[in-house]
Order: C-alpha cells, then structure tokens, then sequence
C-alpha cells in the first residue's frame, strides 16, 4: 500500500480568546494519500478551514497550533519547518482554494500577473517564462482568449471565471496537495458542477491530491474517494464515500444526509439537525453530539467516545458501535428540540 503524502497526526488547534480557549480543532487525525480526493465535511464551525489553514501554518494569534500535533508531508514535519523552508512547501508543494476568490485576488494586480508571480517568487521561471506559464494555465482551467484575459483585474470577471482563475493559481507549481476550502459554495448550482468537473480533470492530468472541504455531502459524493466527517473540532466517522453514503454509522452523518436535497424532492422542507454546533470555547462533555442526536442515553453525557474501528478503514466516534440495539431508541429528552 502507498505512504500517504500528507498525515494530519493529533491536530490541535486553540484560540485563545477573551471567552477562553477556542478548540475549534481539537485532535485532528486523517492521511491522505498521493493523488486521492479526500472529503471534508461538517456543518459551519466544525473546524474545517482552520484545519485546512493549519496545515499551511496560516493561522494567526490569538490561534496557536499545540504542542503535539503533528504534520508530516512527503516525510517532512511540517511543524517544525522554518519560515523559508515552509515558504518553499507552501504554495510549491501544498495549495489552497479558497472559497470568496475576491478576497484572496489582490484588486489591483492583472490576474495574469498574480499568477505569474507565484512562479517567480517561488524561482521557477524569468519573467517572460511566468507570464506565458500564467496565460497557459489559464486556458488549461478552460478561459477563453487567455492571452486577453490575463491582463484583465479580478473585478473585471465573473464570480466563475475569478474561481478559475484561483484554481490555477493554486495549481500552477503542480502542487502534490491543494486544500480547496469550499471552492464552489459562493457559485450557482450549473458554474459550481462545472468547477468540479474542472478539478476532477486537472487532477486526473496532474496527479495532484485534492483535500476538499465542504459542509454539503453532495459535493463529496461527486469528487471524493474518502470522506472525513467532522463535528465539534473533532473527527466523528471516515469511511470511503461508498461506504459513507450506504451505511453511516455515527447519527451526525446520518443527520448531514437527511439533510441532503434528493433530486426530484420538490419544494419540502428539508431535515435539518435540531439545535446548532456549540460554541468551541465550551464543547460538551461526553460525545459531543450528544444534545443534538436522536439516540443518546447517558452513557453519550458521560463518556467520550474514542474512534471506534468498524472495519476497512471505517471508524465512528460513537458508542452505537459498542451498543448497537441502542439505535433507533431516545433514552433522553433532546434539549435542542425541547427549547425549539
Ligand atoms: N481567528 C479566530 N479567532 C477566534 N476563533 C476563531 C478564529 N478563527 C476561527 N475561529 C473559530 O474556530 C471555529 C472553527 O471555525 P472554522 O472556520 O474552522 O469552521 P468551519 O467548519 O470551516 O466552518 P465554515 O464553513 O463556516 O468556515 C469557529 O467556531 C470559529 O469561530
């Protein structure tokens, strides 16, 4: 079996604000291996993207990654790089997508040139070579007339085309990982299938690993091979999506896919989980779910349940694993429902 190319070991990340210590990512483990599409998936505030920005090391104080976590990426620490070294891997090796393009595009710079600046700065390229790599890049993400649209600033594109643009960015130093944080959530329904389409096709060309991050399940059912799902800075169920989506174990997952639109559903009301992710200064002891979960008994307010193995790679952080007849029975009040 292949070496993974990135190991997230133990992530703990901590903010630490005026309420306390935030642990929004709170013992984070998952591999991904070369060349895979992993999924990301929880609700907002589960602690998906300050797991993403961990692993670049971008986040900022208050937040502090603790001691004990560990990154290993091609066999390196990433941790425990300095700041040059880390530069070279970030960017190089290891690349984000991020969600609001407008945001992570400097206004003021031709998109051609943004692009050609991370070749230059990372010492791949003249300038000449930069830009006719940008212009290349841009027609390999599918922009028509790149030459001419590489001299144009982001505001002068559309919310598709920006996305594209970010994409290669991120893809243009043939990153062995790129970490794409919710890249299609602020597009319509037919832009957002044909970026995932676009990255399901630069990644079968280029190899690269794809970590993508999202809180909607129907994304990962297009993209991903494997799926991490998250809740309350931790790790709840991993399985591949098959598996996922045909036996979901923890009652988190099964909430996310009740939740899910089937097509041709009409107009109803979708399920949503009652109540709403707790705030990360305050996680609830026991299972973390537990107030939220449709089959919690006391066992779930004492105990914290571990990862438990299912078998081929499936795990769940849930004591049904333990305690199966338990399913299906409410044995306690659901406060969340009960304050609704
Ligand atoms: N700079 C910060 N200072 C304090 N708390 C922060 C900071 N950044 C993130 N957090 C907290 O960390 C928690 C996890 O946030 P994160 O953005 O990772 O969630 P997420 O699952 O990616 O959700 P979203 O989809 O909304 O980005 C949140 O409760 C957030 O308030």
């Amino acid at each position: 079996m292949a070496e993974p190319i990135l190991s997230v070991h133990d992530l703990r990340t901590y903010f630490y604000t005026g309420a306390g210590a935030a642990r929004s990512v709170d013992g984070v483990s998952f591999d991904v291996m070369p060349g895979e599409t992993l999924g990301l998936v929880g609700e907002s505030g589960c602690g998906k993207s300050v797991t993403a920005l961990s692993v670049l090391r971008l986040v900022r104080p208050p937040g502090r990654i603790e001691p004990g976590s560990r990154i290993e990426f091609e066999g390196r620490d990433l941790l425990a790089l300095g700041e040059r070294e880390l530069r070279e891997v970030r960017g190089d090796r290891v690349s984000m997508i991020f969600q609001e393009p407008m945001t992570a595009l400097n206004p003021v710079f031709q998109v051609g040139e943004q692009i050609a600046e991370v070749v230059r700065v990372h010492g791949k390229g003249s300038r000449r070579e930069a830009q006719d790599r940008a212009v290349e890049m841009l027609e390999s993400v599918g922009i028509p007339d790149p030459a001419r649209r590489a001299k144009q600033y982001p505001h002068e594109l559309s919310g598709g085309m920006r996305q594209r643009v970010m994409i290669a960015m991120a893809l243009v130093l043939n990153p062995a990982v790129v970490l794409a944080d919710e890249p299609t959530t602020a597009l319509d329904v037919t832009i957002q299938a044909q970026i995932l389409e676009l990255l399901a096709d630069l990644q079968a060309r280029l190899g690269t690993a794809i970590v993508m991050i999202t809180h909607d399940l129907g994304v990962i059912a297009e993209i991903a091979r494997r799926v991490v799902v998250m809740y309350a800075g931790e790790v709840v169920e991993q399985a591949t999506v098959a598996t996922l989506f045909e036996t979901p174990h923890h009652p988190y997952t099964e909430g996310l896919m009740a939740a899910m639109p089937q097509l041709g559903g009409g107009m109803d009301r979708l399920n949503v989980i009652p109540g709403t992710v707790p705030p990360p200064t305050a996680w609830p002891v026991g299972c973390r779910f537990h107030d939220r979960c449709p089959y919690a008994w006391e066992r779930c307010v004492r105990e914290h349940p571990p990862l438990y193995a299912l078998g081929d790679g499936h795990v769940s952080r849930c004591h049904l694993a333990e305690e199966p007849e338990r399913r299906g029975q409410r044995h306690l009040p659901l406060a969340a429902q009960q304050s609704a």
